[in-house]
C-alpha cells in the first residue's frame, strides 16, 4: 500500500478525465454527423447565432455550479473550434475526392521548429499519418514538393509582430505550386537553455532571423547578448542543447525545447503581446473548397506603370463586392522598380463574383496568376455581448 495521501483522489481525477475525452470524441463524432446533414442540405458549416445562444446557456449553467464565466467561455470556444475545423476538412475530403492516409510534409528546420508544429497540427486533422520531411532552406521546402518528395509544405508567410516574410513571398512568384490551406498559430517564443543558469550569465543567443526580429524590443534591454543566426529556432535548440553551456541560449518555442531536454528560462519574449504567425500550406495540385466553408483566393497581379493602375485593379473587386484581406508588394525578380501585387480575398474561386472579377482584371494588367483557393482556417470566435 502506498502511503501517498494524493493516490485516491489523483485516481479520481484521472477518471474523471477519461470520461471528458470520451465526451469530447462523442461530441466530434456528433459535430460530424452534423456536417454530412448540412453537406446535403448546403447550409453553412458555421453558425454564430447557434453558438452564441450554446455559450450562454452553457455560461448561465456554469454560473450555477459555481463555474467562472470566463473559463467556461474559453473552454467552449476550443471546442467549437475544434469542431468547426473537422466539419470543414470533412467537407473537403468529400469534395476533393483524394484524400492521403498518411501524407508527406515539409517544413523549416529539425523537429521541433514552429513550421514542424504547425506540420503536425495540419496533418493531424487532415490525415491519419505523417511522414516529417525537415529542410534546411524555405527554398527547399518548394523544392521537394514540386518534385514529389512531399506532398504538402508548410510556410509561415507573416506573423503580427514582424510583418510579411518576404522570402516566402518571393518564391510564390516562380513555383508552380497551389496554396491549399492556411493555420494561424499564437507562437510563444521563450528563451531556452541546456543547464542550469540566469540571464546574467548568457553571452549568446542562437536563433532563426524572424524571432530576433519579433523580439527585439526585450532583446535590446540585453545590449551585450551576442546574436547568432541559425536556419531555425530547431537547428538553434540542437546547436544549444550540444553545447550544455550556461552561457548559449536559444529562442524558441517550449514544447520544441522540450524535444532537446531544454528548460524555460524567460517566456512570451514578442514585441506584441497577440504574437500570431500564419502559415500556407502549399501542394502540386490546386483544390476545389466546399460552398459552405469561408475560402479565401490569392492571386498575384503585375500592373503596369501608369497612374492609377493598382487602384484601377482594386476597384474591379469592389465593383464585385469582394473583400480583400491582404495586399503586399514585392519586386519582380529581374525589372527594377516594378512590383507585383499579392492579393488575399474573402471568395471561393468558382464562385461567380470572383470569376466575373477575374474575367475584368485580365484586360486592365499585365498579368494575374492564381495562387490558389483555400478554406479559411481561422475561426474568429464568437463573443457574448
Ligand atoms: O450546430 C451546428 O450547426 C454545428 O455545426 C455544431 C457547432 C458546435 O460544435 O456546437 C459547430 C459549428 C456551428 O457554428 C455551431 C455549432
Amino acid at each position: 500500500m502506498s502511503d501517498n495521501p494524493l493516490l485516491g483522489l489523483r485516481e479520481r481525477i484521472s477518471a474523471l478525465d477519461l470520461k471528458l475525452l470520451e465526451l469530447l470524441a462523442e461530441r466530434r463524432d456528433l459535430a460530424l454527423d452534423v456536417a454530412r446533414t448540412k453537406q446535403s442540405s448546403h447550409l453553412p458549416i458555421r453558425d454564430k447565432e447557434r453558438e452564441r445562444d450554446l455559450l450562454k446557456r452553457l455560461v448561465e449553467e456554469g454560473k450555477k455550479q459555481r463555474l467562472d464565466g470566463h473559463y467556461i467561455t474559453r473552454v467552449f470556444q476550443l471546442i467549437i473550434e475544434d469542431s468547426v475545423l473537422t466539419q470543414q476538412a470533412l467537407l473537403q475530403q468529400h469534395i476533393n475526392q483524394d484524400k492521403l492516409s498518411t501524407a508527406r510534409i515539409a517544413f523549416l528546420g529539425p523537429k521541433g521548429s514552429y513550421s514542424h508544429l504547425a506540420a503536425r497540427q495540419y496533418a493531424a486533422r487532415h490525415f491519419d499519418g505523417l511522414v516529417e520531411c525537415g529542410c534546411n532552406k524555405f527554398d527547399d521546402i518548394f523544392k521537394q514538393v514540386e518534385i514529389g518528395q512531399a506532398d504538402f509544405g508548410i510556410l509561415p508567410i507573416e506573423n503580427t509582430s514582424s510583418g510579411s516574410i518576404n522570402e516566402v513571398y518571393d518564391l510564390l512568384q516562380s513555383t508552380n505550386l497551389f496554396i491549399v490551406g492556411e493555420l494561424t498559430n499564437p507562437i510563444n517564443h521563450c528563451l531556452l537553455a541546456a543547464v542550469d543558469t540566469d540571464l546574467s550569465q548568457i553571452e549568446v543567443v542562437y536563433s532563426h532571423p524572424q524571432p530576433f526580429q519579433q523580439c527585439s524590443q526585450y532583446l535590446n534591454g540585453f545590449p551585450n547578448w551576442k546574436i547568432e543566426y541559425c536556419e531555425s529556432t530547431s537547428a538553434a535548440m540542437e546547436k544549444v542543447a550540444s553545447l550544455k553551456s550556461p552561457k548559449a541560449v536559444a529562442l524558441g518555442s517550449e514544447p520544441g525545447g522540450s524535444l532537446y531536454h531544454l528548460q524555460v528560462l524567460e517566456h512570451s519574449l514578442a514585441n506584441q503581446k497577440e504574437n500570431i504567425t500564419r502559415f500556407i500550406v502549399v501542394a502540386r495540385k490546386q483544390i476545389d473548397v466546399a460552398p459552405q466553408i469561408p475560402a479565401k483566393t490569392t492571386i498575384i497581379v503585375a500592373t503596369g506603370q501608369q497612374s492609377g493602375a493598382l487602384v484601377e485593379a482594386l476597384l474591379v473587386l469592389r465593383q464585385h463586392n469582394i473583400i480583400m484581406t491582404k495586399l503586399e508588394s514585392r519586386p519582380i525578380n529581374g525589372n527594377p522598380w516594378e512590383e507585383m501585387f499579392y492579393i488575399d480575398m474573402q471568395a471561393n474561386l468558382d464562385s461567380i463574383e470572383m470569376q466575373s472579377a477575374l474575367d475584368d482584371l485580365i484586360p486592365i494588367t499585365r498579368s494575374v496568376k492564381v495562387l490558389g483557393c483555400y478554406p479559411s482556417e481561422t475561426v474568429v470566435p464568437v463573443k457574448l455581448s
